[in-house]
């Protein structure tokens, strides 16, 4: 019978590193659970831990404070013998995918369980089974150097499996990869969980891989947990300065000030509608600007005319939308107050 436990429970688990710079603390008292069969997702911009926190689950790195408790099982109190048998309930997918370039695809999955010690013939069968699942049954016989990244990270995912593990970490495991094989490889996660029941945990800096797969999600900023909940939820009302500012953007952190801030006249030649300049900019600079004046005429979706924009005082959001119409060869000028 599955445990009402959770799989992972987190409990004041700290992380420092001695450095020749001195000690940095990569996470400090994370108190996270992870529940049996759901797709958790731990978000953070570059740097904030994501990586550390994933090594201490899996106990590659041992936490200097705090507790990983896997099933209940505090990973700190097992015998060598004992935590090598949870880390083979834990399979681990990366970025760079991390296949061995010498041995073909059939070999590469053969290999945790060569050292598992699994007999030869069984191994093979595993490892072609795993491989059907994943889509590479043709592939057997490749080398690494043959494939394509998305074809790697399904070698990678059937390899990590073939332990049978109860929970699989995803350490950035699409962030080498393109929109489309992304998008493919997700869908992969979320089948073997929901057909396999393995449980997922996956490391990223994207939203969108959040909201594509995860039921939960817990945002780590600067070694500490921001906030954590429902992906729903939380994509829908982001309490923490980082979770607004991830799902929302920067510019919705605050109010923008505009005081008497830079001017630019924006001209409409005719080439496209100015509503979607307009918005196009706004969306992609996620930078909000004051219209201040605006003698346009929309002849059949096309705009002619000009308007005058204000940018915000923040330096940085002003040449985000600079940037933009230079970007877009959108013709505009600097203009001065009084030019109106
Ligand atoms: N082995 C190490 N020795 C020293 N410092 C480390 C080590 N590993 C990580 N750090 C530091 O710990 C902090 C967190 O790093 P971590 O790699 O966990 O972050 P991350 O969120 O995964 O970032 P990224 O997405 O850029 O990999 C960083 O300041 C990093 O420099």
């Amino acid at each position: 019978m599955e445990s009402a436990e959770p799989i992972i429970r987190l409990e004041g688990l700290g992380k420092e590193f001695n450095t020749s710079n001195g000690p940095i603390r990569a996470l400090d008292d994370i108190n996270l659970s992870i529940e049996h069969g759901e797709i958790f997702g731990i978000i953070g911009l570059s740097g904030a831990g994501k990586s550390t926190l994933v090594r201490c689950i899996n106990y590659l790195e041992v936490p200097t404070a705090g507790k990983v408790y896997f099933e209940n099982k505090s990973l700190s109190s097992l015998k060598d013998k004992d935590l090598r048998q949870v880390r083979q309930s834990m399979g681990m997918i990366f970025q760079q995918f991390n296949l061995l370039a010498q041995r073909n695809v059939l070999q590469n999955v053969c290999f945790p369980l060569e050292i598992a010690k699994t007999p030869k013939k069984e191994a093979e069968k595993r490892a072609k089974d795993l491989l059907k699942i994943v889509g590479l049954e043709d592939r057997a016989k490749a080398y690494p150097s043959q494939l394509s990244g998305g074809q790697k990270q399904r070698v990678a995912i059937a390899r990590a499996l073939a332990t049978n593990p109860k929970i699989l970490l995803c350490d950035e495991a699409t962030s080498a990869l393109d929109p489309n094989t992304t998008k493919s490889i997700l869908n992969l996660l979320k089948d073997i969980n929901k057909t396999m029941g393995v449980t997922v945990v996956v490391i990223t800096h994207e939203m969108a891989v959040i909201e594509a797969i995860c039921d939960r999600v817990a945002i780590i900023d600067q070694s500490h947990i921001a906030e954590v909940g429902n992906v729903a939820e939380i994509f829908s009302e982001p309490k923490s300065k980082i979770g607004r500012q991830l799902i929302l953007g920067n510019a919705t952190d605050k109010a923008p000030l505009f005081g008497k801030s830079r001017q630019i006249r924006i001209s409409f030649d005719g080439r496209s509608s100015f509503e979607p300049v307009l918005a196009n900019m706004i969306l992609s600079c996620k930078v909000p600007v004051n219209i201040i004046h605006a003698e346009t005429k929309d002849i059949k979706g096309t705009a002619m005319g000009q308007m005058v924009i204000q940018l915000p005082e923040d330096e940085t959001d002003q040449n985000r939308v600079l940037k933009y119409l230079e970007t877009k060869k959108i013709p505009h000028e600097e203009v001065q107050d009084d030019v109106i």
